[in-house]
């Protein structure tokens, strides 16, 4: 739902792309850092209960991922290695902060229910784009599902952030909830596109 937003996140982040690019800084060095950042946040103020905190600084951190896209096309190098490692690294701050989550919950947070739906959303979460890669790997297309990448980050963030200014952690539980589900039906859903693209080619 939120890749919709890909034309306003382009025109809002191209000032700093300029900004980076003509201080020599790379779109690799952007996506290196912004996970960097991104996961040691996530593994260090999660455990430890700063979920405000943590979650403002995951939020900037994870905008780096539309930022370093702009500059890559901005300075005309866009490129399959980019590509590649924007994808990979992607993975890598996914799993922390959903770690970070598990990590709180089965530690000081001392809710194992809420725990196990991190769990759930960390496993889902990463078949989702599993099965979109492995589609293209094959040839075809599985870029659709009602949880994508930003949708499952939005969605965490928020009720993180909610729950980390004193609101009820079960909003917290209950949003893990609904988008372990929502990330198992992406999966069905690319699952079934990939289908009926085999079906119409045979
Ligand atoms: C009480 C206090 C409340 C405070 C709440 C704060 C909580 C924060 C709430 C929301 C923050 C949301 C942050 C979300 C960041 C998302 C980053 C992101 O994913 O953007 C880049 C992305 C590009 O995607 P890619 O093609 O690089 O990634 C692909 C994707 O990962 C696929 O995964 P899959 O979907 O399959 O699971 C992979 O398969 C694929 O391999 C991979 O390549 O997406 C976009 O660009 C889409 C638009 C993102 C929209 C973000 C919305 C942010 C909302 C507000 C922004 C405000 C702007 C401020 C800018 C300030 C700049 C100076
Ligand atoms: N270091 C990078 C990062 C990205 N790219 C290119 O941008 C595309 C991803 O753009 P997003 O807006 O979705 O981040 C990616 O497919 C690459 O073409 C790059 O070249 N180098
Ligand atoms: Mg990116
Ligand atoms: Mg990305």
């Amino acid at each position: 739902m939120l890749n919709r937003l890909r034309g306003f996140m382009t025109r809002v982040m191209t000032p700093l792309a300029d900004a980076l690019l003509k201080r020599g800084v790379s779109p690799d060095a952007v996506t290196i850092a912004g996970t960097v950042a991104v996961v040691v946040v996530a593994l260090w103020l999660y455990p430890t209960g700063h979920l405000l905190v943590a979650t403002l600084l995951i939020a900037a951190f994870a905008l780096t991922d539309s930022l370093d896209g702009v500059m890559a096309r901005r300075a005309g190098r866009s490129s399959s290695w980019g590509a590649f490692l924007d994808s990979t690294l992607d993975r890598l701050a996914d799993a922390a902060i959903f770690s970070g989550l598990v990590l709180w919950f089965f530690g000081r947070g001392d809710d194992a229910l809420a725990g196990g739906l991190a769990l759930a959303c960390l496993v889902l979460g990463s078949v989702v784009p599993y099965a979109r890669a492995r589609a293209e790997g094959l040839g075809m297309t599985a870029s659709v599902g009602i949880a994508e990448r930003a949708d499952r980050l939005a969605a965490v963030l928020t009720a993180t952030a909610l729950v980390g200014v004193g609101l009820p952690s079960v909003i917290l539980t209950v949003v893990l909830g609904l988008l372990a589900v929502a990330s198992a039906i992406t999966v069905v859903q690319r699952m079934a596109t990939v289908r009926a693209q085999v079906r119409a080619a045979s």
